[in-house]
Protein backbone atom coordinates (compact mmCIF):
# COMPACT_ATOMS: atom_id res chain seq x y z
CA UNK A 1 0.00 0.00 0.00
CA UNK A 2 1.04 3.95 0.02
CA UNK A 3 2.47 3.21 3.47
CA UNK A 4 6.10 2.85 2.78
CA UNK A 5 8.04 3.04 6.38
CA UNK A 6 9.51 6.28 6.98
CA UNK A 7 11.82 5.42 9.37
CA UNK A 8 12.41 1.73 10.61
CA UNK A 9 14.33 0.59 13.29
CA UNK A 10 16.82 -1.62 10.54
CA UNK A 11 17.80 2.01 9.19
CA UNK A 12 18.12 4.45 12.39
CA UNK A 13 21.94 3.73 12.90
CA UNK A 14 22.47 5.06 9.18
CA UNK A 15 21.48 8.64 10.29
CA UNK A 16 21.53 7.40 14.28
CA UNK A 17 25.48 5.80 14.84
CA UNK A 18 24.23 5.96 19.20
CA UNK A 19 21.96 3.06 17.61
CA UNK A 20 24.69 0.72 17.82
CA UNK A 21 26.18 2.02 21.28
CA UNK A 22 26.58 -0.33 24.60
CA UNK A 23 23.66 1.25 26.59
CA UNK A 24 20.84 0.88 24.09
CA UNK A 25 16.89 0.04 24.50
CA UNK A 26 14.92 -2.10 25.19
CA UNK A 27 16.20 -5.31 26.15
CA UNK A 28 14.95 -8.88 27.18
CA UNK A 29 14.61 -8.99 31.06
CA UNK A 30 16.27 -12.79 31.68
CA UNK A 31 14.88 -12.70 35.00
CA UNK A 32 17.49 -15.06 36.31
CA UNK A 33 19.87 -12.51 35.67
CA UNK A 34 18.97 -9.77 37.37
CA UNK A 35 20.14 -8.92 40.60
CA UNK A 36 19.05 -8.38 44.08
CA UNK A 37 19.77 -4.73 45.52
CA UNK A 38 18.99 -4.09 48.92
CA UNK A 39 20.45 -0.08 48.34
CA UNK A 40 17.51 0.34 45.84
CA UNK A 41 14.33 2.49 47.54
CA UNK A 42 10.73 2.22 47.07
CA UNK A 43 9.74 4.20 44.00
CA UNK A 44 7.42 7.54 44.76
CA UNK A 45 5.40 8.79 41.91
CA UNK A 46 3.61 11.91 42.97
CA UNK A 47 1.50 13.35 40.05
CA UNK A 48 -0.68 16.75 40.19
CA UNK A 49 -3.71 15.86 37.86
CA UNK A 50 -3.65 19.48 37.11
CA UNK A 51 -0.29 19.00 35.54
CA UNK A 52 -2.05 17.28 32.17
CA UNK A 53 -2.34 19.74 29.66
CA UNK A 54 -2.73 18.02 26.09
CA UNK A 55 -3.06 14.86 24.26
CA UNK A 56 -1.28 14.48 20.98
CA UNK A 57 -0.04 12.27 17.95
CA UNK A 58 3.00 12.69 16.76
CA UNK A 59 3.21 10.64 14.27
CA UNK A 60 4.43 7.58 15.77
CA UNK A 61 2.47 7.31 19.13
CA UNK A 62 -0.41 9.52 21.10
CA UNK A 63 1.58 11.22 24.26
CA UNK A 64 0.00 13.31 26.94
CA UNK A 65 1.82 15.89 27.64
CA UNK A 66 2.53 18.00 30.83
CA UNK A 67 3.34 21.49 32.60
CA UNK A 68 6.75 20.68 33.42
CA UNK A 69 8.00 24.06 33.91
CA UNK A 70 7.51 23.77 38.16
CA UNK A 71 8.14 20.59 40.43
CA UNK A 72 4.22 19.76 40.49
CA UNK A 73 4.88 15.94 39.20
CA UNK A 74 7.31 14.28 40.32
CA UNK A 75 9.58 11.13 40.44
CA UNK A 76 11.28 10.32 43.38
CA UNK A 77 12.99 6.98 45.10
CA UNK A 78 14.01 3.82 43.50
CA UNK A 79 17.07 3.85 41.57
CA UNK A 80 17.25 7.81 41.82
CA UNK A 81 19.20 10.40 43.27
CA UNK A 82 17.06 13.55 43.48
CA UNK A 83 14.20 14.63 41.36
CA UNK A 84 12.53 14.12 38.21
CA UNK A 85 9.96 15.70 36.66
CA UNK A 86 7.47 14.12 34.52
CA UNK A 87 7.39 15.47 30.89
CA UNK A 88 4.94 13.01 29.24
CA UNK A 89 3.15 9.94 28.69
CA UNK A 90 2.64 7.72 25.67
CA UNK A 91 2.40 4.05 24.35
CA UNK A 92 4.39 1.58 22.44
CA UNK A 93 2.40 -1.08 20.24
CA UNK A 94 2.31 -3.67 17.45
CA UNK A 95 -0.19 -4.80 14.81
CA UNK A 96 -1.56 -7.85 16.80
CA UNK A 97 -2.09 -8.48 20.33
CA UNK A 98 0.98 -11.10 19.92
CA UNK A 99 3.55 -8.69 20.15
CA UNK A 100 3.78 -4.29 21.27
CA UNK A 101 5.87 -4.12 24.07
CA UNK A 102 9.61 -3.10 23.75
CA UNK A 103 10.96 -4.79 26.42
CA UNK A 104 9.99 -8.33 27.20
CA UNK A 105 10.48 -10.68 30.24
CA UNK A 106 12.79 -14.73 29.32
CA UNK A 107 11.53 -13.85 25.85
CA UNK A 108 8.16 -12.89 26.36
CA UNK A 109 6.30 -9.94 24.72
CA UNK A 110 3.22 -8.35 26.14
CA UNK A 111 0.32 -6.67 23.76
CA UNK A 112 1.69 -3.30 24.64
CA UNK A 113 3.83 -0.79 27.14
CA UNK A 114 3.39 2.65 29.12
CA UNK A 115 6.36 4.73 29.08
CA UNK A 116 5.96 7.92 31.87
CA UNK A 117 9.25 10.34 30.65
CA UNK A 118 11.00 12.15 33.63
CA UNK A 119 14.03 14.93 33.30
CA UNK A 120 16.32 15.35 36.14
CA UNK A 121 15.19 18.75 37.07
CA UNK A 122 17.49 19.04 40.10
CA UNK A 123 21.12 18.98 37.64
CA UNK A 124 19.10 20.48 34.46
CA UNK A 125 17.20 23.32 33.57
CA UNK A 126 15.27 21.92 30.53
CA UNK A 127 14.40 17.91 28.61
CA UNK A 128 15.92 18.15 26.22
CA UNK A 129 19.61 19.47 27.64
CA UNK A 130 18.85 16.33 30.55
CA UNK A 131 18.20 14.21 27.43
CA UNK A 132 21.36 14.52 26.38
CA UNK A 133 23.12 13.56 29.95
CA UNK A 134 23.63 10.13 30.98
CA UNK A 135 21.61 10.81 34.36
CA UNK A 136 19.30 13.08 32.37
CA UNK A 137 16.58 11.12 32.24
CA UNK A 138 14.26 7.96 34.02
CA UNK A 139 11.22 6.48 32.06
CA UNK A 140 8.89 4.32 33.89
CA UNK A 141 7.59 1.27 31.59
CA UNK A 142 4.31 -0.45 32.61
CA UNK A 143 3.72 -3.74 30.61
CA UNK A 144 -0.07 -3.89 28.88
CA UNK A 145 -1.23 -7.31 29.31
CA UNK A 146 -4.23 -8.24 27.03
CA UNK A 147 -7.39 -9.44 29.33
CA UNK A 148 -9.65 -7.34 31.15
CA UNK A 149 -10.56 -4.02 29.40
CA UNK A 150 -8.73 -1.27 31.40
CA UNK A 151 -11.44 1.83 32.86
CA UNK A 152 -8.58 3.92 33.24
CA UNK A 153 -6.94 3.66 29.60
CA UNK A 154 -10.36 4.42 28.39
CA UNK A 155 -9.61 8.09 29.67
CA UNK A 156 -7.15 7.92 26.70
CA UNK A 157 -8.31 5.40 24.13
CA UNK A 158 -12.31 7.52 24.29
CA UNK A 159 -10.02 10.47 23.09
CA UNK A 160 -7.95 8.90 19.99
CA UNK A 161 -10.71 9.56 17.77
CA UNK A 162 -9.77 13.52 17.53
CA UNK A 163 -6.62 13.46 16.91
CA UNK A 164 -6.42 10.56 14.37
CA UNK A 165 -4.36 12.51 11.97
CA UNK A 166 0.00 13.31 12.92
CA UNK A 167 -0.06 16.51 14.70
CA UNK A 168 -3.38 16.92 16.03
CA UNK A 169 -3.55 17.93 19.36
CA UNK A 170 -6.54 18.43 22.15
CA UNK A 171 -6.84 19.80 25.87
CA UNK A 172 -6.49 17.13 27.98
CA UNK A 173 -6.01 18.14 31.60
CA UNK A 174 -7.60 16.66 35.14
CA UNK A 175 -5.41 13.77 34.79
CA UNK A 176 -3.05 11.77 36.95
CA UNK A 177 -0.96 9.02 35.32
CA UNK A 178 -0.77 7.04 38.67
CA UNK A 179 -4.12 5.70 37.42
CA UNK A 180 -2.46 3.36 35.06
CA UNK A 181 0.47 1.84 37.41
CA UNK A 182 -0.15 -1.40 38.92
CA UNK A 183 -1.00 -2.11 42.36
CA UNK A 184 2.42 -3.08 43.38
CA UNK A 185 5.57 -0.73 41.99
CA UNK A 186 8.09 -3.77 42.47
CA UNK A 187 10.63 -3.45 39.54
CA UNK A 188 13.57 -4.20 37.22
CA UNK A 189 16.27 -1.24 36.64
CA UNK A 190 19.05 -0.71 33.98
CA UNK A 191 20.73 2.52 32.35
CA UNK A 192 19.52 2.61 28.94
CA UNK A 193 18.79 4.82 25.91
CA UNK A 194 15.29 6.52 24.47
CA UNK A 195 13.93 3.75 22.37
CA UNK A 196 13.16 6.08 19.56
CA UNK A 197 15.76 8.36 17.43
CA UNK A 198 17.70 10.40 18.27
CA UNK A 199 18.26 7.06 20.64
CA UNK A 200 20.15 9.06 23.29
CA UNK A 201 21.88 6.95 25.87
CA UNK A 202 20.75 9.20 28.96
CA UNK A 203 17.87 6.71 30.52
CA UNK A 204 17.37 5.01 33.57
CA UNK A 205 14.91 2.82 33.25
CA UNK A 206 12.64 1.66 35.37
CA UNK A 207 10.55 -1.39 34.32
CA UNK A 208 7.37 -2.37 36.58
CA UNK A 209 6.99 -6.27 37.18
CA UNK A 210 3.63 -6.41 37.33
CA UNK A 211 1.72 -5.85 34.28
CA UNK A 212 -1.76 -3.69 34.01
CA UNK A 213 -4.75 -5.23 31.94
CA UNK A 214 -5.79 -3.89 27.85
CA UNK A 215 -8.52 -5.55 25.80
CA UNK A 216 -8.44 -5.97 22.48
CA UNK A 217 -10.78 -3.58 21.69
CA UNK A 218 -8.50 -1.19 23.46
CA UNK A 219 -5.69 -1.72 21.37
CA UNK A 220 -7.39 -1.53 17.75
CA UNK A 221 -8.28 1.79 18.94
CA UNK A 222 -4.06 2.67 18.81
CA UNK A 223 -3.60 1.56 15.34
CA UNK A 224 -6.74 3.35 14.18
CA UNK A 225 -3.74 6.45 14.64
CA UNK A 226 -2.35 7.66 11.54
CA UNK A 227 0.83 8.35 10.78
CA UNK A 228 0.42 10.50 8.29
CA UNK A 229 -0.99 14.07 7.90
CA UNK A 230 -3.92 15.71 6.34
CA UNK A 231 -2.21 16.12 2.82
CA UNK A 232 -0.58 12.36 2.73
CA UNK A 233 -2.15 9.61 1.95
CA UNK A 234 -3.80 8.40 5.01
CA UNK A 235 -1.12 4.86 6.95
CA UNK A 236 -1.99 3.44 10.08
CA UNK A 237 0.36 3.40 12.77
CA UNK A 238 -0.14 -0.24 13.17
CA UNK A 239 3.52 -0.74 15.20
CA UNK A 240 5.58 1.35 16.91
CA UNK A 241 8.07 -0.80 19.16
CA UNK A 242 11.85 -1.37 18.97
CA UNK A 243 13.00 -4.89 19.35
CA UNK A 244 15.13 -5.72 22.43
CA UNK A 245 19.09 -4.39 21.93
CA UNK A 246 22.49 -5.91 22.92
CA UNK A 247 22.89 -6.11 26.65
CA UNK A 248 26.93 -5.67 26.34
CA UNK A 249 27.23 -6.79 29.60
CA UNK A 250 25.09 -4.69 31.66
CA UNK A 251 23.46 -5.66 34.77
CA UNK A 252 19.68 -5.47 35.31
CA UNK A 253 19.09 -4.85 39.40
CA UNK A 254 15.62 -5.56 41.05
CA UNK A 255 14.35 -3.84 44.46
N1 LIG B 1 10.38 5.61 24.02
S1 LIG B 1 11.19 6.50 25.07
O1 LIG B 1 10.47 6.58 26.34
O2 LIG B 1 12.56 5.95 25.16
C1 LIG B 1 11.34 8.14 24.48
C2 LIG B 1 11.00 9.23 25.31
C3 LIG B 1 11.13 10.54 24.83
C4 LIG B 1 11.62 10.76 23.54
N2 LIG B 1 11.75 12.09 23.11
C5 LIG B 1 12.44 12.38 21.85
C6 LIG B 1 13.39 13.51 22.09
C7 LIG B 1 13.28 14.77 21.60
C8 LIG B 1 14.43 15.45 22.03
C9 LIG B 1 15.17 14.56 22.76
O3 LIG B 1 14.51 13.36 22.81
C10 LIG B 1 11.97 9.68 22.71
C11 LIG B 1 11.81 8.37 23.20
ZN1 LIG C 1 8.59 5.03 24.60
Amino acid sequence: GGCHWSSRPAHWKEVFPVANGDRQSPIDIKTEETKYDPSLRPLNPSYDPASAKIILNNGHSTSVEFDDTVNKSVLTGGPLSGTYRLRQIHFHWGSNDEAGSEHTVDGMKYAAELHVVHWNAEKYSSFVEAACQSDGLAVMAVFLKIGECNPQLNKITDRLDTIRIKGKKALFTNFDPSCLLPKSLDYWTYFGSLTVPPLLESVIWIVLREPISVCSEQLAKFRSLLSTAEDEVACCLLRNFRPPQPLRGREVRRN
